[in-house]
């Protein structure tokens, strides 16, 4: 190509440039009157289902190159540069920094939110309610190793909101400064990590060398780094954080390993039109109690799509979602009449049926 050919494209961009410069500042100042509005009402800044429906629209309209997920990764980006701007308000995950909440989280609430990495699922709860930070982000539940307890138990004590639900495919690595899998003698990781990649262990001959749980796939990084002849099995994010080198990509066993987030805050969401409800229930200790609560979801025409028995402190409850919004006609006759036994834990966008 000619020199004048790029610089004349390299024009075009910099005026497109320009304009889109100017458009996202005018959006900026309707985002601000919309915030003043919202603060003189007490309403939450944050909307997840509103960004839902203008994604959902954008994705209908459009005839361009992008596809949905570029709409997507463009748009909640400026929707929360929006909100920063707004009202900067922190969001507490679990951390460190680097970890898989962590980059469930930055898909929400962008690369400008000030984030609080919390070392343990009761402290991101606790600096949520403590109104350290306005949002916390913690997982729910992975589709290899199932519900995370600390979760469930957390969302009985405290009086906290679900308000939105992240679904991450799940990549682990295997970084090491070793030039040679026969060099490392042992690997740091998570613990569930070691249970999601034993198979890709096994493989390479690494199913008798020590593994080491630690408490977080990053904190297996900063280990394998300083020790020699080891290894982190831990993300993609992670290794590059701290410059450690990936020897091997997408070592997990299963090729649909998700885990489920959860964000959760002091208010509750407005309908979305495609939502999902948790509850955590605790029946009467009667027989035919369960069989009559589900049947109720039944003749509602409610579709559940989790129901886990779970035991906190001896007693034994269920987590419970399903589809629709608290505020919809047919469930707030079951909530009624259920009012003793169920917890509201929070309607949200729903991602997915299930992970
Ligand atoms: C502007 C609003 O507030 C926030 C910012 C949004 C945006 O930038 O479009 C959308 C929803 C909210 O999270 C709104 O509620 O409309």
């Amino acid at each position: 190509m000619s020199e004048k050919g790029l610089e004349e494209l390299r024009n075009k961009l910099d005026s497109i440039d320009n304009e889109l410069l100017d458009l996202i500042n005018k959006r900026m100042d309707i985002v601000h009157q919309v915030g003043v509005l919202k603060a003189n009402s007490g309403g939450s800044i944050y909307r997840p289902e509103r960004e839902r429906a203008i994604i959902d629209r954008l994705d209908k309209i459009n005839t361009g190159k992008l596809n949905r997920r570029a709409i997507e990764a463009l748009f909640l980006e400026v929707f929360a540069i929006s909100r920063n701007f707004e009202l900067p308000e922190n969001v507490a995950f679990l951390g460190p920094a680097g970890s898989f909440t962590h980059q469930a989280a930055e898909t929400r609430f962008g690369a400008m939110s000030s984030y609080l990495p919390i070392a343990s699922i009761k402290g991101v709860f606790r600096e949520v309610y403590t109104k350290k930070a306005k949002f916390g982000v913690i997982p729910i539940e992975n589709s290899s190793n199932g519900i995370v307890s600390d979760t469930i138990n957390c969302l009985t004590k405290y009086d906290l909101k679900i308000i939105a639900e992240v679904i991450l495919d799940i990549h682990h690595t295997l970084a090491t400064t070793c030039d040679k899998v026969k060099d490392i003698k042992k690997i740091y990781s998570k613990d569930i990590a070691f249970e999601q990649c034993r198979k890709f262990l096994e493989n390479v001959g690494l199913d008798e060398v020590e593994l080491i749980p630690v408490e977080s796939t990053t904190k297996a990084v900063q280990y394998a780094l300083k020790e020699k002849g080891s290894a982190a099995i831990c993300s993609h994010v992670g290794a590059k954080m701290y410059n450690l080198p990936i020897l091997f990509e997408n070592i997990e066993d299963k090729d649909n390993n998700r885990t489920r987030f959860f964000i959760v805050s002091d208010f509750e969401n407005a309908r979305s039109g495609k939502d999902k409800t948790s509850v955590l229930v605790k029946l009467p200790n009667k027989s035919g109690a369960l069989v009559e609560f589900l049947t109720d979801f039944n003749e509602a025409k409610i579709n559940l799509t989790k129901i886990k028995s779970h035991i906190v402190e001896g007693d034994s409850i269920f987590f419970i979602d399903f589809d629709g919004h608290k505020d919809d006609e047919h469930i707030q006759k079951i909530f009624t009449k259920h009012k003793d036994s169920i917890k509201f834990l929070g309607s949200y966008v729903k991602e997915a049926d299930d992970i």
